[in-house]
């Protein structure tokens, strides 16, 4: 049965006196794939902090994973919760293995010490690289990989801990149509697992949301535009009010495309 991961109640965020979440509330189930999408600024990311339990509100709750932030350790809740962004992405030494990136997430570390693993992590490490289209990546550096390689594996570290919330800012930035497509269609596969945890991932462009997500938020200056379901809350209306301009979406077998109408 599904479980709620996230239950944000007037949520707001306020950064040297401007407002940059203005009255959020927003509740994710276990079984739940969502999209937020919204103009630079609208803070996508702000929220994503949140739901990682990396920030407070300034004002309303946030209870993830069922635990209410502020009453809780954020250190114990964290491992539960697996995040890829670019920011993290930085973090990861450029000479380690891939095998060592995706590893070492199950010690909570970035960058391989001393630690004896153990052979189920290192048999679950393989099974992710391997689902993530890395299969003979594992010794290369992470440096000599190519973007798309590189947002391969730090999907592949995020989910080797097999986290109740799986939250991605902007998994395909910056990547080629070919290395974009190989990404959705692996996200698209992750995402329709009935076994996968709640995903919640920012991204600019529709074109870029998988097969089996299944709601959507629209943000605009730290607001709620629309959110729910994927066919009520992403309409032509919804993203011409989101982005300010008059937007034409149409959408062909789950995938779809937006321009200015
Ligand atoms: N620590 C901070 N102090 C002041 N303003 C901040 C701080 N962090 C973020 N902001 C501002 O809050 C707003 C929302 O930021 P956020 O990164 O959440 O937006 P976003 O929707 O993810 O944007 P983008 O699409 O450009 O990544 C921005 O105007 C940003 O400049």
């Amino acid at each position: 049965m599904a479980s709620t991961v996230l239950q944000f109640r007037d949520v707001s965020v306020v950064r040297d006196g401007n407002s940059i979440l203005d009255g959020v509330t927003w509740s994710v189930d276990s079984d739940e794939r969502w999209v937020i999408l919204g103009p630079n600024g609208a803070g996508k990311t702000t929220l994503l902090q949140i739901a990682a339990a990396g920030m407070h509100p300034t004002k309303g709750t946030a209870d993830v994973l069922q635990e209410s932030l502020g009453k809780t350790d954020v250190f114990e809740l964290r491992p539960m919760i697996g995040f890829a962004s670019t920011a993290m992405a930085r973090k990861i030494p450029r000479n380690e293995t891939v095998l060592d990136v995706v590893l070492t997430a199950a010690y909570s570390v970035m960058g391989r010490w001393n630690e004896e693993y153990e052979a189920v992590d290192l048999r679950r490490a393989q099974r992710v690289l391997k689902e993530w289209g890395l299969e003979g990546f594992a010794e290369r550096r992470f440096g000599s990989l190519s973007d798309g390689e590189q947002k391969r594996v730090q999907i592949a570290r995020s989910v080797m801990t097999d986290p109740e919330l799986l939250l991605l800012d902007e998994p395909a930035a910056s990547l080629d149509l070919g290395a974009r497509e190989e990404l959705v269609g692996l996200l698209g596969g992750y995402a329709s697992s009935p076994s996968s945890p709640a995903i919640v991932m920012v991204t600019h462009h529709v074109e870029e949301i998988p097969n089996g997500f299944t709601h959507a938020m629209l943000l605009a200056h730290g607001g709620v535009v629309a959110a729910g379901p994927l066919d009520d809350a992403l309409t032509s209306d919804t993203l011409t009010e989101t982005f300010g301009i008059p937007i034409e979406l149409s959408e062909a077998s789950g995938r779809f495309v937006a321009r200015a109408a």
